[in-house]
């Protein structure tokens, strides 16, 4: 893992709210082909690190290159077609669509061109084929014409990874994806992104549950008030003594 290439650099990232600076000189790489775990305590700045990634946020200063780009000047619509793709900590799916639906509204490429859209093709393989793949590669084939509204939560964040996945990204950012899960959809939901990481080139996982984070991550970055606290395999981060004090509440 530690000779792939970066697919995502960030230098010196900072950004700061008024008087709060929520990202305070972040340095961080993400490579092909792992899945990078982003801990820290509430209020930590991991969330606002992946809203300065997707656009939703510009950075005050610093650099993000993706795939050899400088991004962090770039608008949120450009990011995404760029190839990031993102779920957020609250689920936010289109309630009143059904499973298929929610994930062809998330495919930008097939809302954005009315041709395509008319002829329902990206690339020779049509977008209906395309999102019944997300689906199914969810678990979600036996559900496509179900109502969002109708789904189980853990079935919701499933929906919400489909969606992420809809763009075709290279890396796929996801927030907390186990939160309010029970421990069955929990497990589940650890076998399905081992699945989806055969689709994309690297994930980003922000996680409070330590067992989800330590089963999937093949790296950890730890932050704490907007910092890098510390960087490494599993193992060194989670008993890292400065990570245990500041977010496990912990010494030994
Ligand atoms: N839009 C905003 N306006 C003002 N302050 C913000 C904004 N977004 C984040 N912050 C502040 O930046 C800091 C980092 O917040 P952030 O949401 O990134 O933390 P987090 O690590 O994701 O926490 P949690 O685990 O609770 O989701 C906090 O002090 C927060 O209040």
């Amino acid at each position: 893992m530690t000779t792939s290439q970066p697919i995502l650099t960030i230098t010196g990232l900072r950004k700061v709210f008024g008087g709060v600076t929520a990202l305070d000189g972040i340095d961080l790489e993400v490579r092909e082909g792992e899945i990078l775990g982003l801990i820290g305590p509430n209020g930590a700045g991991k969330t606002a690190l992946l809203n300065t990634i997707t656009g939703f946020y510009r950075a005050t200063t610093g650099s993000i290159r993706f795939m050899g780009q400088e991004i962090s000047n770039m608008p949120l619509h450009g990011i995404g077609r760029l190839g990031i793709g993102r779920t957020f900590q609250n689920i936010r799916l289109f309630k009143r669509m059904t499973v298929l639906e929610n994930v062809m509204a998330a495919n930008k490429r097939y809302v954005r061109s009315s041709f395509s859209a008319f002829l329902g093709v990206i690339g020779g393989r049509t977008a209906l084929d395309e999102a019944r793949h997300w689906i199914e590669l969810m678990q979600l084939g036996d559900k496509a014409d179900m109502l969002a509204s109708a789904l189980s939560y853990g079935d919701a964040r499933r929906l919400e990874i489909a969606r992420a996945l809809a763009g075709n990204p290279s890396l796929l950012l996801l927030d907390e994806p186990a939160a309010g899960m029970n421990e069955t959809e929990t497990d589940q939901l650890v076998a399905d992104i081992h699945k989806v990481q055969t689709s994309v080139k690297a994930i980003v996982l922000i996680e409070h549950d330590m067992s989800l984070i330590r089963s999937l991550s093949d790296r950890i970055v730890a932050m704490d008030y907007g910092k890098k606290l510390a960087e490494g395999d599993p193992d060194t981060v989670l008993e890292h003594p400065d990570v245990r004090r500041a977010y496990l509440g912990s010494d030994t």
